[in-house]
């Protein structure tokens, strides 16, 4: 085999740390080494390539001095120069002392261990009491699911109480397959590497890329190479590109890289099939637009990016609708009201007002309800009061009105609309071959059975990424019901790459039992890749001081270094004169992200129904006070009791997004009373 360059993960994050001229610098260096071991098989003098003088815990470890009093930490192993760190001299060197890179001896992935840690986890003390994990598997077992031989034994000590710690150390997919015993499933080891080749192994492209052309390192080198865009974990890789015989639903708390699976699976399936047309697709198009963003970066190729449509599903379906001539002008709620008002008074009806739009709002509309013999026989499941047939033929009467005045006024609503052109697509066929759907988890009935409708079913027909503990634009409707069945299709992400563990568990206790679509409990445990700073929270005395408290926190995060484009503040309602505030007081740009792409030089001021699929080194929840949130105009307008509860758990959503929005640093701040849904234990709150 001719010399191989490998670039690992961990090379790429630690040369992202570096200044702009040092990134330049250490690429530089990286193609001459690329272009000489393609070459000569080795690296030439000018590079100083030699082994570090310390006490290095793998023989195999070498350092390349590329300038700038920067080191570049490389594995070799035979022909193959694996990448590993980059840093300046003392830290890089401190770093490549306690690293040594092997493959498992049962699944032959090549592995990176970090030999520090392992004694840390392992010196852990266990009291009598604690109940030891995973001490009846065998060590063979445990490698075989990816541990490294060094942390067998440390995970034969792990107790409920110190699991955390020693799993988010862990290789992720050994992580993930540690979870899953937790859970009391059987795990099978993966398939051990056929070729012999321990890069080769699914396990190990998590960390590794072999690079074999130097016009791709020239790309990566340059271009925008992120790292979801490279190293996908194996479940993500499989989900991405196996074939499917049905609908497919992959799950997970926030920031397990839900919307990376989608985007690979589009990407596989535009390579794998030429001529099929693929549609990507979410709830809004903010998020429709960022996918877009995203997939032009990882579908560089023009010709493969105009196959797939990216946008979101209303927007689709009235394009669909004018072509077709099905009336497509959205009524506001307040014209909608007035109509539903005047209905009942021209039938003469004397039904209560708010039974006639819980029912609308609740029943006819969400279902298309368009006829007597459809509501007749239609599911009121969950709405509380039942309705008896004399009744329902009551209501009827004054819906039949209020379409009448719908059509001669050529106004419709989404929902509505929706069902038209799901109609329409029953006789005119299916437009796509393949939708992969990112934040499913929002999607009503109405817009379920439109998807199923816009795309023919049969293998990888469609792929739907959500979360049903984000769900913030529509109650929770069954997929099974629209004729999407992902029974024994259905796969969870666990690993979250976005939030440290202290904002993941702290954002968990936002959240109530989550129930999936189809009403059944979902397991919700994750594990995280890092650590950081507890979240704080601050109540303050008046919207002065509140002002006050955000502008210094804002200020600290700053001075530490982090930009305005990675900060962000949301609030329940509109911010309203908050964005000028922070603005005049922090001399720094605002933006609302409500039609503009996100700038990296701006400060976002938001609600946080904007920060929906958008992520922050540092997060502000402002004006959190139990008037704000839940929004009492969210809850005034429920058309019942079950609508009411619907609609609270929303709000808890809401907070539970906008928080897991956050990588490092989380601050709550409001003033007077606490909103009732932060479950604060207070004890940090003066
Ligand atoms: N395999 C990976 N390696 C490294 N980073 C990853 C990987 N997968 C995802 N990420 C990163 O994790 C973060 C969260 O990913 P993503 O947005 O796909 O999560 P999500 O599950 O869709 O989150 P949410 O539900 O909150 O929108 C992003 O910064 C993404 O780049």
């Amino acid at each position: 085999m001719p010399p191989r360059l490998i670039q690992s993960e961990t090379f790429k994050r630690s040369l992202e740390k570096l200044q702009a001229n040092e990134q330049t610098l250490v690429k530089a260096s990286v193609m001459d080494l690329f272009s000489d071991i393609s070459e000569h098989g080795k690296p030439r003098a000018g590079l100083r390539y030699h082994e570090i003088d310390r006490k290095v815990r793998d023989p195999g470890i070498h350092s390349i001095s590329p300038g700038m009093g920067l080191r570049v930490i490389i594995h070799q192993g035979g022909d193959d120069y694996v990448l590993l760190y980059v840093d300046h001299h003392n830290p890089a060197y401190d770093w490549a002392e306690r690293r040594r890179l092997q493959p498992n001896p049962q699944t032959g992935a090549m592995q990176l261990v970090n030999l520090e840690e392992i004694t840390q986890v392992v010196t852990r003390t266990v009291t009598q009491t604690q109940t030891l994990l995973f001490n009846h598997y065998e060590p063979e077992y445990l490698m075989s699911l990816g541990v490294p031989e060094a942390y067998v034994e440390a995970v034969r000590h792990a107790t409920a109480e110190n699991c955390d710690g020693l799993i988010e150390v862990l290789p992720d997919e050994a992580s993930e397959r540690l979870i899953d015993l937790m859970d009391g499933k059987l795990v099978m080891p993966p398939a051990p590497v056929h070729t012999g080749d321990p890069y080769d192994h699914p396990d190990a492209r998590k960390h590794f890329a072999v690079t074999t052309d130097e016009d791709e390192l020239q790309r990566a080198m340059q271009g925008r190479w992120e790292e979801w865009m490279v190293y996908l974990h194996p479940t993500q890789r499989l989900l991405a590109e196996r074939q499917q015989s049905g609908p497919v639903k992959v799950s997970g708390s926030a920031g397990t890289g839900k919307t990376v699976v989608a985007l690979h699976r589009t990407a596989s399936l535009v390579r794998q099939r030429p001529r099929a047309r693929v549609l990507l697709t979410s709830y809004s198009r903010p998020l429709a637009a960022r996918l877009e963003e995203k997939l032009r970066t990882l579908l560089p190729e023009a010709g493969l990016h105009r196959q797939v449509t990216v946008i979101n599903l209303h927007r689709l379906a009235s394009q669909l609708a004018r072509q077709w001539n099905i009336p497509s002008n959205i009524i506001s709620a307040r014209d909608i009201e007035a109509h539903l008002r005047a209905a009942a008074q021209t039938t003469a009806s004397d039904l209560p007002f708010p039974l006639l739009q819980a029912e609308w709002h609740g029943v006819i509309e969400p279902q298309g309800i368009s006829s007597w013999e459809q509501y007749r026989v239609a599911s009121r499941v969950g709405r509380g009061t039942p309705l008896g047939a004399r009744q329902r033929k009551a209501l009827w009467t004054v819906y039949e009105e209020l379409y009448r005045r719908l059509r001669s006024c050529g106004e419709t609503t989404w929902n509505l609309l929706l069902h038209e052109v799901t109609r329409a697509l029953e006789t005119r066929g299916p437009q796509f071959n393949h939708a992969i759907i990112d934040e499913a988890q929002d999607l009503g009935r109405a817009e379920l059975s439109f998807l199923r409708a816009l795309v023919s079913p049969g293998e990888n027909d469609l792929f739907l990424c959500g979360d049903p503990g984000q769900r913030i634009f529509r109650a929770r409707s069954s997929w099974l019901a629209c004729g999407i069945d992902v029974r024994g299709r259905s796969h969870r992400l666990k690993i979250n790459y976005r939030t440290s563990r202290q904002i993941r568990e702290y954002a968990d206790t936002l959240l109530p039992q989550i129930s999936d679509e189809e009403g059944q409990p979902e397991h919700r445990r994750t594990v995280n890749r890092f650590s950081g700073p507890v979240p704080e929270h601050r109540r303050c005395s008046s919207p002065e001081d509140q002002l006050q408290t955000v502008t210094t926190w804002i200020k600290t995060r700053l001075h530490e270094g982090l930009t305005p484009g990675e900060i962000a503040v949301f609030t329940r309602a509109q911010p309203g004169t908050l964005a000028t505030q922070l603005s005049e007081a922090l001399q720094i740009p605002t933006q609302s992200l409500d039609d503009q792409a996100h700038d990296p030089g701006k400060l976002t001021v938001t609600t946080m129904h904007r920060a929906k699929g958008m992520e922050y080194r540092a997060v502000i929840l402002a004006q959190l006070s139990a008037d704000q949130i839940p929004s009492p105009q969210a809850l005034q307008g429920a058309h019942d009791p079950a609508d009411y509860e619907a609609r609270l758990e929303e709000e808890k959503q809401l907070l539970y997004v906008a928080s897991t929005r956050a990588r490092e640093y989380l601050l709550s701040t409001w003033v007077g009373q606490a909103s009732p849904l932060l479950q604060l234990r207070l004890p940090d709150v003066p």
